[in-house]
């Protein structure tokens, strides 16, 4: 799929601009905050419904202005879209094809996008809820239902911390039953996730484990792991196996549960675990090392997006190569070639010379205003 046209109006420091993309490489050069990553969150905005920066809307809206309006005609195989979300301070709003849907989670599975930052170091070496958060919109990006499901266990989950806050403040048995009634929908939906977790780790291990070997000549052996929060929990275990063993590690862990007024185990708890060479890489990678596999696993979602959409998701590096070696360069634009559409951000233009695409783009961008150079 690619990208034909994108339109943002008062979004963030834009006024209104109308950018055409090629359907291959893009370059945005530019000095610091003058608005490339601006253009980049606009687009991820339409491909996971949140900004990676912030996740409230009026920070988004140019200051000053009521309202902003983000506009994308997208070319897939099964034809051309227009996607569009109108932002106010009351929320979101999305239009497909010019028809008003009813729920932003419905813009999930239009555009794919994969974006590569600076900040995605943070995937390997900071907590849990990084590595949870990249698993989570990758599936979502893929899956509207498993976007429908993590919704609805964030909301059970709510209730379910304020119901064991309000028993310890005032221990009663009407309470505790109601608890009962939680904890059965939080083990349906939370074996869910976890199933479908443990389904595309799988894939995206392997995935993974090759780039991984690409960018590093064979030198590294990525491994990662699914870290359950569950006690007791085996491999192939089916659904109905899998929410008795959650309601069973709900019971026994009640009492610590009502002691700390929150839920202490479920996919909001899970962890995933990235080894090199067998080495815990969080807590021992080199920055290299950190660096390699965060770039492996972004390599590993291209090709997860395409095994499951059919088609490559476009790919967004904002400001990325000047941080990556020669090695990892080249390794990724091997993987980039011409079958992926890219759109790069770049102080200048010096770390860009080994592109050799067919086709590119160059555009300027100076204080919200984007002009293409060549
Ligand atoms: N809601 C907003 N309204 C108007 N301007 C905004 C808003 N939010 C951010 N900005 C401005 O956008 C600019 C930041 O742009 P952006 O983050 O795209 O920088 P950049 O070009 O990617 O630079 P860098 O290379 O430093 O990341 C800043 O000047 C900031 O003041």
């Amino acid at each position: 799929m690619f990208l034909e046209r994108v339109l943002c109006r008062n979004f963030r420091n834009f006024d209104e601009i109308i950018i055409d993309l090629n359907k291959n490489l893009n370059i945005f050069l530019g000095q610091n905050g003058q608005g490339k990553t601006n253009f980049l969150e606009a687009i991820y905005l339409m491909a996971t419904t949140n900004s990676h920066r912030s996740s409230i809307s009026s920070e988004l809206i140019k200051w000053e202005e009521e309202e902003s309006l983000v506009q994308l005609l997208l070319k897939r195989r099964e034809g051309k879209m227009k996607l569009a979300m109108r932002l106010d301070n009351s929320g979101r709003k999305i239009e497909i094809n010019d028809n008003q849907l009813s729920k932003v989670s419905e813009l999930l599975g239009y555009l794919n996008a994969v974006l590569f930052s600076p900040e995605d170091l943070k995937l390997v070496k900071e907590g849990p809820a990084h590595r949870r958060e990249f698993i989570d919109l990758e599936i979502s990006q893929v899956s509207r239902y498993y976007g429908h499901l993590l919704n609805k266990y964030d909301h059970i989950l709510k209730q379910r911390n304020n119901l064991l806050k309000s028993i310890r403040e005032n221990r009663n048995n009407t309470s505790q039953e109601m608890l009962s009634v939680w904890d059965q929908q939080l083990a349906t939906i939370g074996s869910k996730i976890i199933l479908k977790r443990l389904e595309v780790i799988d894939k995206l291990k392997i995935l993974a484990r090759l780039s991984q070997r690409k960018i590093t000549a064979g030198r590294e052996e990525l491994e990662i792991e699914y870290e359950i929060s569950l006690n007791n929990f085996s491999k192939n275990l089916g659904e109905a196996e899998l929410r008795n063993l959650f309601l069973d590690n709900l019971v026994s862990k009640r009492d610590q549960e009502i002691k700390r007024g929150y839920t202490v185990i479920g996919p909001h708890r899970d962890d995933l675990i990235l080894k090199v060479n067998e080495m815990d890489l969080r807590k021992y990678g080199s920055q290299g090392q950190q660096r390699t596999a965060a770039l492996a696993l972004k390599l590993a979602e291209l090709e997860f997006m395409k095994s499951e959409t059919g088609e490559y998701p476009v790919l967004l590096l904002d400001d990325v190569f000047s941080e990556l070696d020669n090695l990892r360069r080249k390794a990724l634009l091997n993987v980039i070639a011409d079958k992926i559409q890219t759109i790069i951000t770049a102080t200048d233009g010096e770390n860009l010379t080994g592109i050799k695409n067919n086709s590119y783009n160059i555009y300027q961008v100076e204080k919200g205003k984007i002009k293409r150079v060549s």
